[in-house]
């Protein structure tokens, strides 16, 4: 069995993480990390639980005891694998973290948008990617693993077969992105509250949003140079779920775009291009590792329209998580990750 520790346990991304690990046939889960619910049963946090991890419990986060597993999952806010990580590495320990500290090459930009300087800089040219899609044979090999965030999740993989092919103009890219709640954390914020986010919807980060250099990277990558983009996320009334729609202006000879995308996503467990004329719905991932993604290409327009939509929690952060580790230590890819979504 592989012995997995997990940093920041009672967050939405760390119960996600025990939820999908729980069926996982090659994992174990060692230790659970909380500093204001050290001593509690993971059951009595989580009633869905109950039943999974009997002799598991919270505790503070131990070099010790995390450093004795084979891999750590960091499910903290920013800042924290910075300061963790570099220990972890050096006992052994593989680290796959979900939270945006190695997501970005740069350290300046990462200190630009993240408002403090980076705590790992020396760290950052071993970090990969996680976007298993783009990055499949450097996750197999790595020992740091940046999961992607939700957003660029979605972005990305609807954005990819256009830019990798230079089906599209790469400088004037748009994209208009919904999420549910969850997206925020649980920790408790004026924001999340039902008074505030139910029955409403708004936008925000319109002027820039620290998804968007992570969106850019990656591409930019895709397509050899920088892309210009347009992103914009908004706040809708769902506890999960995300929502992109992507606008881009076709160039150069258009090939057959349901087969560009089919082609692309053939060999991939986690993508589903829907049939022509498809607009899928964020409960059609609910609670799968799926990103579900339809193109249109609306009459008499030149532009493309792209729908992506995926689970935040599952596909957009811990399941990419689980994704990233199978592909590390050579299990069945989809292992623990094959549950069909939710319905209704
Ligand atoms: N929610 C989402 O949809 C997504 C989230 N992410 C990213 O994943 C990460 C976790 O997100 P989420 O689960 O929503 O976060 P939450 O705010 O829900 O949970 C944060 C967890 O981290 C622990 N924690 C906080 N500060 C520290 C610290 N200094 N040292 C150790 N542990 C700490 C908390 O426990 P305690 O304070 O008790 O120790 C808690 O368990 C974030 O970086 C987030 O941006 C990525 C993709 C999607
Ligand atoms: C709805 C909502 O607030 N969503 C979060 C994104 C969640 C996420 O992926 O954040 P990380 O990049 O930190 O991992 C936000 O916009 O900040």
């Amino acid at each position: 069995m592989i012995k997995v520790g997990i940093v920041g346990g009672t967050g939405y991304t760390g119960v996600e993480l025990l939820r999908l690990l729980a069926r996982h046939p090659d994992v174990s889960v060692e230790a659970i990390t909380s500093r204001s619910e050290a001593g509690l049963a993971v059951s009595e946090l989580y009633p869905n639980l109950r039943g999974h991890y009997a002799d598991l419990r919270f505790s503070n986060p131990d070099p010790e005891r995390l450093g004795a597993c084979d891999a750590v999952f960091f499910a903290t806010p920013h800042g924290v694998a910075h300061a963790l990580a570099g220990d972890l590495l050096e006992r052994g320990t593989r680290v796959i973290d979900l939270s945006a500290d190695f997501r970005l090459r740069d350290a300046d930009e990462w200190a630009a948008w993240y408002g403090q300087s980076h705590g790992a800089p020396k760290l950052l040219a071993e970090a990969v990617y996680g976007l298993p899609e783009t990055n499949r044979e450097r996750i197999r090999g790595a020992r740091l693993v940046a999961v992607p965030g939700c957003y660029p999740t979605a972005v990305q993989l609807g954005l990819l077969p256009l830019l990798e092919s230079a089906s599209i103009d790469a400088n004037h890219l748009i994209a208009d992105c919904k999420s549910g709640v969850t997206g925020a954390g649980r920790g408790a914020k004026v924001g999340s509250l039902l008074a505030e986010a139910s029955e409403s919807m708004k936008s925000y980060g319109a002027s820039g949003h620290r998804h968007l250099p992570e969106i850019r990277q990656g591409l930019g990558d895709a397509f050899g140079e920088r892309v210009g983009l347009t992103f914009v996320p908004h706040l809708t009334p769902m506890i999960r779920g995300i929502h992109a729609t992507l606008y881009g202006r076709l160039q150069g000879d258009v090939a057959d775009l349901q087969a560009l995308f089919e082609q692309r996503f053939a060999d991939e467990p986690f993508v589903d291009v829907m049939p022509p004329g498809s607009h899928p719905e964020t409960r059609s991932v609910k609670g799968a590792n799926m990103c579900r993604i339809a193109v249109h290409r609306p009459v008499d327009s030149d532009t493309v329209v792209v729908l992506s939509v995926i689970d935040n929690l599952v596909k957009g952060a811990s399941g990419q998580a689980i994704h990233n580790l199978n592909l590390m230590f050579d299990c069945v890819e989809t292992a623990g990750l094959d549950a069909p979504a939710m319905m209704p």
